[in-house]
This record gives structure tokens, C-alpha cells and sequence, in this order.
């Protein structure tokens, strides 16, 4: 409440107490003289900044007479800002808060309405503008200045900038009186930040008018230029009364007339339209003001009357299809943006779950039935996926390890095998010292005995040493047994390796195999379930392709094997054709008698020949093998050592029955051998390795053999048990390189029936030829020694000098054999030879039922041994019960185990594998010893027969020439004869 009282009112004037001018005014707010600045701001203008914000157009001016403060109030000073100030301080503050949400855009024009005419404060040099009404009936001041800024510095530098351009002239009533109505318009637009099709954008203006003063002329005493400002001051003011005084009327029907004076046309939204308005009044005290105080009042109370329809300035936006197309672009950046984040929280999400299925499946629990399987089930099908190939992954890398371990163990068997070989061939120098050792001592104790016993005679001393031979090893034998420790260390060591890689490979299959258990848990989808059908297919025909590899390699072998047995066959049968051809001259030479059946046999086998039925089938045997290499089986080299002592023994055992069925000789049946151990014999000594070889065991083992069955014309079928083929078997698998070279033998390449050799096979065959020749010799050997201790004292009618060989079919050298000279014959054909053999087979003069047969030489048998002859003979006619008369072409049982099978061995192949043990060559040197292995073996091959004889034009292998060079040395006798020695005693066997 403003009370308005009458400064020239005398309370004693009694005529003119009712006529007081007193009066009171109701307004929103009054301030007093003690009023900051701060509360008039925030009591007037603080209120309009919101709604300026919300869209809502605000006007703020000041009203009153010269002088009274209303610039004061409204642009202040700098230590007391006006309203200007404050509210534009206010306003950035609020733009400021809500920027997150809406962009804001603020302009400012800031001008002067100096005696009607419009002034740019901002730039006072564009003159005077023009006011416009635009097509929305907005008044708008052509060529204003706006400056965009949100700054409240830069808008506050440019508003005092702007003052000092506005016209203020000193008059009496104010020395800084204000000659124009200066109007700061800022304009707020915003709109939010979120782009939209439909854009709402808010625009508001907010006014801040400093009047100039009404002003009286008596007052301010201005004349000329100030009076003439004053007059337009004066009518721009009535003009904006009037519109007060429209706008204020009751009924509203009053014109307003805006177009009075630029300034109301300027405020005409202001004062009557579209804005929240502040009018702040000011008065002066001063009772002098009286008037203009009234005159103010007066019209501030009736602007208080005005009503506004204020509304929100929102504008929905409607774009340009130029403003589509960036929003387009706009918001297809954003869906990349978007995307890309999906992609790496889709990347971050699955490592981790990985990293959860990898420590549940590490912690044992994706069993069936625990709870991480359900969890893991329950994840996503890209969860899924990487499950599968982490599965897949740990598949792989198990197989991968498992293929490493087999690899290792292959190296590690190779190693074995070579060690083995090695150890074979220390064992072979030792036997061969000890058996060189035991000649000499034989040939000394031999010596011995022969002068002892013609001492009686001649009564001479002899020039044989006392003391038998020096037994001292040799380096090479003690170097040999050294080795033999440190391979067989090397042996555990490596069977220790085998041990632990055989139990890493078996906890690999296991962990396999749960995996393989655990893929098809794991598959959920038919993408994986096919992708595991067609891994499976995979499988299955790798497995049927290792099936049809294995399946042609079985082949090859069996059909090698097959090879090799034809290959010997056909020796023997050469080296029975060319006895037969002997016999058979001889037989005409002296005009002997033939029995029928056996002429009978002759001219099938004549025939047979003729008709060469067996090179046909040799041929077609060639042709097919020849096939089959070259076609679809796949090219095997030849082992050159570290063959399956099994699958040779396998192979020996084939040769043996495929032998005894074409031979009609009968089936032996033989035991399969494993390759023992290296590892000293229980009754060994066992300060030293291998002290008595496994050969002079197996020696020692024949004494007491049985012979093995043996089918003649299928009459009879004797068990013999091949127990000193298994010695000798397991010796020769003990040296199994060398046996293994036996099915390949160079004669059988100089046949023609076997693949070309590479040099490096032939020289292990020809090495595997020597080392049978060396067991050979010693079995010779060792039967040698035995009968002589067995038969001497009294000599023994075996006594090899007094024996011939069974080969030697005439008194003098045979016809195609030669003598091998500077040698004793074989002691095994000697025995097996010997007259003493005929004679208990045919008794004193020729057999009743063997006329054909007639021993020959008895004038060659030395008188000395006559006495051990006839009772030797004598033993022999009491087994004649349990001798079977054959036919021409049966073989015989000998006296001796190692004897059993000479008439085989003498007649074929000295390859020739029986019982799967390789009889020994029969005219091995029993002197060689195995450094010297190398240069004898050319001499047998090269000891050709040439002296005379129709075998001299046969061309016979290798042995059958060796045959022929030891039966030269023996006499010659009548027949085959074979004796063989059983168990507790001997048996003749005679043809
Ligand atoms: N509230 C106040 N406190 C202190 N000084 C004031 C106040 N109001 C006004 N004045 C002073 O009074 C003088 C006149 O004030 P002002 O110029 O603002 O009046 P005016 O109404 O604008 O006059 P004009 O209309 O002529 O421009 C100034 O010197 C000013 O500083």
C-alpha cells in the first residue's frame, strides 16, 4: 500500500479538509527508500526468469518521473547491478542447468527509442531503425543487432558498452537524466537435445525497458533540444498511458492504441498481449513530486487492472527434407554406435562365460547330473558353440599328445631292437670264442687220446703239448661282455621309459574317451550334430583305410614268405635232382639192381621233369608274385634288421610246413618262441654275463632230444621233440638279425625269384648267411664233441676219420663234388655217412630187402676201429625194430639230435629253417672264427665245383657246391643214409 499524501493539505483549513488529494494505492510490492537493489530485483524480476525459460515472454520496465531511480533500478551501478544484470545472470544460470536436456540459443539486442526514433545501441552507426510487424503480428526492429551469446560477461561488456551509446543529458531534475527509452531485448530460444520428427522448440523474449522520465518543463527547466526530447518523452508516455488506460478497463472493448508512439507499438505483447509484465513504478518522495508522484501512481494503478493471456512460445518444428536426411544420417551413426557397443558387451560377456565354463568343467562339474551342466545347458546357443569348441580343442590336443607318446614309444622300440641286435652280435662272438675255444681243446684232447693210444705201437712221443690250449679271452670277447652290461643296463633303462609313456598313453586314452563321451552332451544343435556325423564318417573310413594298408601289407608278407619258401623248395629240389642224377649214374656205372617201385619213381620223376610241370609252376609262382608287387600292393623295402622274431618264426614255420607237404617228408610241428631275455642263465656264472652261450645249452640240450614226427609215405608218425631246435631257436632268435636275413638269401636273389636287393640288403643277407654257417659249424661241432665222448673210448665208429660221407658215392672223389681240401669233413656227414651207418642198416653184407644198396669201402675203415664198429653194430641191429624200411626217397632219422635233420640239411638249402630254427651249412670251417666271416663267405660261393661230373654243368647253389667240396673229402658211399640219435640212445634210419 502506497499511501499518497497531499503535501499542501492544512489540517486547520476547515473549507478545505474534504477536499484533500490524498490517496491511497494497492500494488504488489512497494519498496521504500531503504530497498537494495537485490530485493527489488527478486521481488519484480527474479520470478519472470523461469517462465522466460518455459517459453513464456516477460517484460520488466520502470516507470516514473525524472529522476526518481529508474535507471538506477534497472542497469545499477557496478558495485549495485540493476536488474539488467541480475537477470541475465540469472538466466545464463538457468540455461546452464538445463543444458544437459535442451539446447539453448540466446540473442540480445539492446536500443534506444530517442524522440521516436529507434536507435541500435549496439551498433549506433546503422542509424535509425524501423519497427515491423511480421506475419505472426510480432513487432520485430529491422536491422537490429542480435548478439548470440550465452556468455554473461560478454552480454554485460556489451550492455555497458551499449549504455554509453544511449543519450543522457544532464537537466535540472537529473544531472544523469536518461533522454530515451532504452530497451534490452534478449531472446531465449531452446529446444531439446533429443532430435525428434516433432521438435518442440520454445522461444521467448523478455523486455527490460528504462524509460526516460517524465518530465516537466518547469522542472527541469529544459529548453531548445531537451524540451523538444521531453515533449517526445512526454507523448510516448501518454501513448503508453493510453494503452494503460485501455488495457485497463473493465469491459476490455476499449481500443488500444499501439501505434501512438513507438514505444507502445514496441511493448504492444508487453503491455497487452502475450508476456508476464512487471511495471515497477517510481516516485520521489519529495512532496515537490507530488503531482508526478500522483500521476504515476495513478497510472501504475491502473496497468495493475491489465490482464495479460499469457502463453508458452512453442513452436513444433516441421523440418525441411534436408533437416530428414541429417537426421537420417544422424541417427544411422547412432545405430552403429549402438551396435558396436552390443558387439563388445556381446565379446566382454563371452569370455567371461567361457572363463565359467573352462573352471566348471576344470572342477569335475559337468557331470550329467550336477548342477554346472544344467547351468552351462541353460546358456545361450553362442555359449553353446564355445563350449563345443573348447571341447573340440581339448579333443585335439589329446590326440595330439597321444600321437607324441606313440611316437616316442616307436623310437624307444627302434632303440630296443638295435640294442638287441647288438647284444646278439656280442653273443655271437662270445660263442664263437667258446666254440673255438672247445675245437682246440677237442682237437687237443683228440690229439691226446690218438697218441695215447698208438703209444703201444710206435712207442713215440708225440709232439702234442701237455697242457691243453691257451683259454684266454681275447679283447674282443672281453670287450663283448662289457658291452653286454652296458646294453643290458641300457635295456631296463629303456623298458623303464616304455613303462611310463605306456601309462601317460593309457591315462590319455582314458581322458580321451571321457571327452569323446562328453561331445555328444554337448551337442545342441543339428549345425553340430551333422558336423560330428561327418567327423565320425571321417573316422570310420581312416580306420577301413589302416584296415586295407594292414590288409596289403599282410599280403605282401605272406606272399614274401610264400616267395622265399618256393625259393628254397627249388633249391632243394635241385639239390635233389642233382643227388639223384648222381645216384642214378651211379647206379649205371656199376650196373646195380633197382628195385621195380623205385625205377618205378625214377621215371615219374624223369617224366615229371620232361614234362617241367614244376618250372611251369615256378614260372607262374614268378609271374604272379611279380603281379601282385607290381600292382596294387604297396612297395615293401625289405627289413634290414629288427624283424619280428614272431613273424620270422611264423615265416619258418610256413617254409617247414609248405617243405613237409610238397616233400611228403612230414609236418613238424613247432612251438612259437618269444626272444628271450638278456639276462645272465639261472645257472650261469654269474660273475660273468653269458658265460656258457645259449649254444652250448642248446648242445647240452640235444642229448636227450627226441626226433620230431616225421611222416614217410605216410607209414609211421613219430613225435620227436624238437627240443634242441628250440635251443638252437632260441639262439638264433637271440641273434634274430641274423636269421632274419634268411629269407632272403642271395641265392635266392641269383634265382631270380626275388625282388632286386638294394647292396645295403644284400650285405645283411650275406652277413645272416655267415652267421648260419657259424651256428652251423658249431652244432657241427658240438655233435662232434659229443659223440666222441660218448662213443671214445672205445673209438667210436662216428670217428670222423673213419667215416664217409653220405655224399660220397664213390670210392674215389664223386663225379661233380669236389674235395674241399686243407678240411675235415663235416662231422654230421661223417657220422650220418659212415660205413658204420650202412653196415647197421644192411648188416654185414647187403640187406635182404635193400639189395639196391650195398655199403662200398670197407677196406677203407681202419682196423682200429672194427671192435667199436661191431659194437656199435651191434646196438644198432637192436633198434633195426624200430628202423622202418623206406623208400628211395625218404630221408632218415640220424643217431644225433643234431644229427636229426642232417639228411635235410645236407640236402638243402642251408636256409632251409626247420622248426624255425636255420640248420647250420654243412661244410662250414669250423676254424673261422666271426672276424672272419666276411672273407669266408666268398669262398663258399666261389668253391665251385670243376673238376669233372655232370653237376659241374648244373648250375647249383651255392651249398650244393659246398656239398659237392665236402663229399670229395669222404668216401664215397653207397646211398643216402641218415642216422639220428634219440632220446637214451641212437636210431638208424636208413633208404
Ligand atoms: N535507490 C537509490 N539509491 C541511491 N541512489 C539513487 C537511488 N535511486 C536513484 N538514485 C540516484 O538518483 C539519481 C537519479 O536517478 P536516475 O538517473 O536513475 O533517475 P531516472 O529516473 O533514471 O531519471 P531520468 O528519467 O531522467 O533518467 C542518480 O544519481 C541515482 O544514482
Amino acid at each position: 500500500m502506497v499511501v499518497l499524501m497531499d503535501p499542501l493539505e492544512d489540517p486547520d483549513n476547515i473549507l478545505r479538509a474534504h477536499r484533500s488529494r490524498e490517496k491511497t494505492y494497492m500494488f504488489d510490492v512497494a519498496f521504500d527508500y531503504t530497498a537494495t537493489q537485490e530485493e527489488v530485483y527478486r521481488a519484480t524480476t527474479k520470478g519472470l526468469i523461469e517462465g522466460l525459460i518455459s517459453g513464456y515472454n516477460a517484460t520488466v520496465f520502470a516507470y516514473g518521473p525524472t529522476g526518481c531511480g529508474k535507471t538506477y533500478t534497472m542497469l545499477g551501478t557496478d558495485k549495485e547491478p540493476g536488474i539488467y544484470v541480475r537477470t541475465l545472470n540469472d538466466l545464463f544460470k538457468a540455461i546452464e542447468e538445463t543444458s544437459d536436456d535442451m539446447q539453448y540459443s540466446v540473442s540480445m539486442s539492446y536500443l534506444e527509442i530517442y524522440n521516436e526514433m529507434i536507435r541500435d545501441l549496439l551498433n549506433p552507426s546503422s542509424g535509425f531503425l524501423d519497427l515491423r510487424e511480421d506475419s505472426k503480428g510480432e513487432i520485430q526492429v529491422a536491422g537490429i543487432t542480435e548478439v548470440s551469446t550465452i556468455n554473461a560477461r560478454e552480454i554485460m561488456e556489451l550492455l555497458v558498452k551499449g549504455n554509453k551509446q544511449r543519450t543522457q543529458e544532464p537537466t535540472a531534475a537529473n544531472q544523469t537524466s536518461s533522454r530515451s527509452h532504452a530497451v534490452l531485448q534478449v531472446a531465449v530460444k531452446q529446444q531439446s537435445r533429443c532430435r525428434d520428427v516433432l521438435q518442440e522448440v520454445r522461444f521467448a523474449r523478455l523486455f527490460m525497458i528504462d524509460l526516460a522520465g517524465s518530465e516537466r518543463a518547469a522542472q527541469t527547466q529544459n529548453r531548445g533540444q531537451r524540451l523538444k526530447e521531453g515533449a517526445h518523452i512526454n507523448r510516448s508516455l501518454l501513448a503508453l498511458g493510453n494503452c494503460i488506460n485501455a488495457l485497463s478497463e473493465k469491459n476490455g472493448n476499449k481500443y488500444v492504441n499501439y501505434r501512438d508512439s513507438k514505444l507502445t507499438r514496441l511493448l504492444k505483447d508487453s503491455l497487452g498481449g502475450n508476456s508476464r509484465t512487471v511495471m515497477i513504478a517510481h516516485i520521489s518522495p519529495a512532496s515537490l513530486a507530488f503531482e508526478e508522484s500522483r500521476n504515476t501512481l495513478t497510472y501504475a494503478d491502473r496497468a495493475k487492472s491489465i490482464r495479460t493471456r499469457v502463453k508458452r512460445n512453442l513452436l513444433n518444428v516441421s523440418y525441411h527434407i534436408a533437416q530428414y536426411t541429417s537426421i537420417i544420417s544422424d541417427l544411422r551413426s547412432e545405430i552403429q554406435r549402438l551396435k558396436k557397443k552390443i558387439a563388445e558387451q556381446a565379446s566382454r560377456q563371452n569370455n567371461s562365460d567361457r572363463a565359467d565354463i573352462r573352471h566348471v568343467q576344470d572342477t569335475g562339474s559337468l557331470s550329467p547330473s550336477s548342477g554346472g551342466i544344467a547351468e552351462v545347458q541353460a546358456h545361450s546357443t553362442q555359449q553353446s558353440r564355445a563350449a563345443m569348441d573348447q571341447l573340440r580343442e581339448q579333443l585335439i590336443e589329446a590326440f595330439r599328445q597321444q600321437m607324441e607318446i606313440r611316437k616316442r614309444l616307436m623310437e624307444l622300440d627302434n632303440t630296443n631292437m638295435e640294442i638287441q641286435i647288438d647284444t646278439s652280435k656280442h653273443l655271437l662272438t662270445i660263442a664263437d670264442w667258446e666254440q673255438e675255444r672247445s675245437r682246440q681243446r677237442r682237437k687237443w684232447q683228440g690229439e691226446r687220446r690218438k697218441e695215447s693210444f698208438n703209444k703201444d705201437e710206435s712207442e713215440k712221443d708225440s709232439d702234442t703239448p701237455e697242457s691243453p690250449p691257451d683259454s684266454t679271452e681275447t679283447q674282443e670277447v672281453a670287450m663283448a661282455r662289457e658291452n653286454l652290461v652296458t646294453l643290458m643296463g641300457e635295456q631296463k633303462k629303456i623298458s623303464k621309459q616304455r613303462a611310463g609313456l605306456e601309462r601317460r598313453l593309457a591315462e590319455l586314452r582314458e581322458r580321451a574317451r571321457r571327452l569323446e563321451e562328453l561331445l555328444p552332451r554337448r551337442v545342441s544343435s543339428e549345425e553340430q550334430r551333422e558336423v560330428l556325423g561327418l567327423l565320425c564318417k571321417v573316422h570310420e573310413l581312416e580306420i577301413e583305410n589302416a584296415e586295407m594298408q594292414s590288409h596289403a601289407l599282410l599280403k605282401d608278407n605272406v606272399i614274401r614268405q610264400k616267395n622265399v619258401v618256393v625259393q628254397r623248395f627249388e633249391q632243394h629240389r635241385q639239390l635233389c635232382h642233382e643227388i639223384i642224377q648222381q645216384q642214378r649214374q651211379f647206379i649205371d656205372d656199376h650196373s646195380l639192381l633197382v628195385p621195380p617201385h623205385l625205377q618205378e619213381l625214377y621215371e615219374m620223376y624223369i617224366r615229371d621233369l620232361d614234362e617241367r610241370n614244376l618250372d611251369r609252376a615256378v614260372a607262374l609262382d614268378k609271374v604272379t608274385i611279380h603281379t601282385l608287387k607290381e600292382g596294387s600292393l604297396p612297395k615293401i623295402a625289405l627289413p634290414s634288421r629288427g624283424r619280428d622274431p614272431l613273424q620270422e618264426l611264423d615265416s619258418d614255420q610256413e617254409s617247414v610246413r609248405t617243405l613237409g607237404s610238397e616233400t611228403r617228408q612230414g609236418r613238424v610241428k613247432v612251438r612259437r618262441h618269444t626272444l628271450p631275455p638278456i639276462l645272465p642263465e639261472p645257472d650261469s656264472d654269474s660273475n660273468r654275463v653269458f658265460k656258457s652261450s645259449p649254444h652250448a645249452k642248446q648242445i647240452k640240450n640235444s642229448v636227450v632230444m627226441t626226433p620230431p614226427p616225421i611222416h614217410i609215405n605216410g607209414q609211421g608218425n613219430r613225435e620227436l621233440l624238437p627240443s634242441a631246435l628250440e635251443g638252437a631257436l632260441s639262439y638264433s632268435l637271440l641273434s634274430h638279425s641274423v636269421s632274419s636275413h634268411l629269407d632272403s638269401s642271395p641265392e635266392s636273389s641269383e634265382n631270380g625269384t626275388e625282388a632286386p636287393l638294394t647292396p645295403k640288403e644284400r650285405q645283411q643277407i650275406l652277413r645272416g648267411v655267415h652267421s648260419i654257417a657259424v651256428k652251423a659249424a658249431r652244432r657241427r661241432s658240438k655233435a662232434l664233441e659229443i659223440d666222441a665222448l660218448r662213443l671214445l673210448p672205445p673209438p667210436s665208429p662216428l670217428d670222423p676219420i673213419k667215416h664217409k660221407s653220405s655224399l660220397s658215392l664213390s670210392d674215389g672223389p664223386p663225379k661233380g663234388l669236389v674235395l674241399r681240401r686243407g678240411r675235415q669233413p663235416s662231422p654230421e656227414l661223417r657220422h650220418a655217412t659212415s660205413d658204420d651207418n650202412l653196415s647197421s642198416s644192411t648188416g654185414e653184407g647187403p640187406a635182404p630187402n635193400s639189395t639196391w644198396t650195398r655199403p662200398r669201402n670197407r677196406q677203407a675203415l681202419s682196423k682200429n676201429t672194427v671192435p667199436r664198429e661191431q659194437d656199435f653194430e651191434a646196438r644198432r641191429r637192436k633198434r633195426r625194430s624200430r628202423s622202418f624200411e623206406v623208400t628211395g626217397q625218404a630221408l632218415t632219422q640220424g643217431k644225433n639230435t643234431s644229427q636229426r635233420f642232417r639228411p635235410l640239411d645236407s640236402t638243402s638249402d642251408p636256409h632251409l629253417h626247420i622248426n624255425g630254427q636255420p640248420p647250420a651249412p654243412l661244410l662250414r670251417p669250423q676254424h673261422r672264427v666271426p672276424a672272419q666271416l666276411g672273407k669266408t663267405r666268398p669262398s663258399h660261393i666261389n668253391h665251385q665245383t670243376g673238376s669233372t661230373a655232370d653237376a659241374s654243368s648244373v648250375n647249383l647253389p651255392t651249398h650244393v657246391s659246398n656239398l659237392k667240396r665236402g663229399a670229395q673229402s669222404r668216401q664215397p658211399q653207397p646211398l643216402l643214409y641218415v642216422t639220428t640219435t634219440g632220446a637214451g640212445g641212437q636210431r638208424t634210419r636208413k633208404h
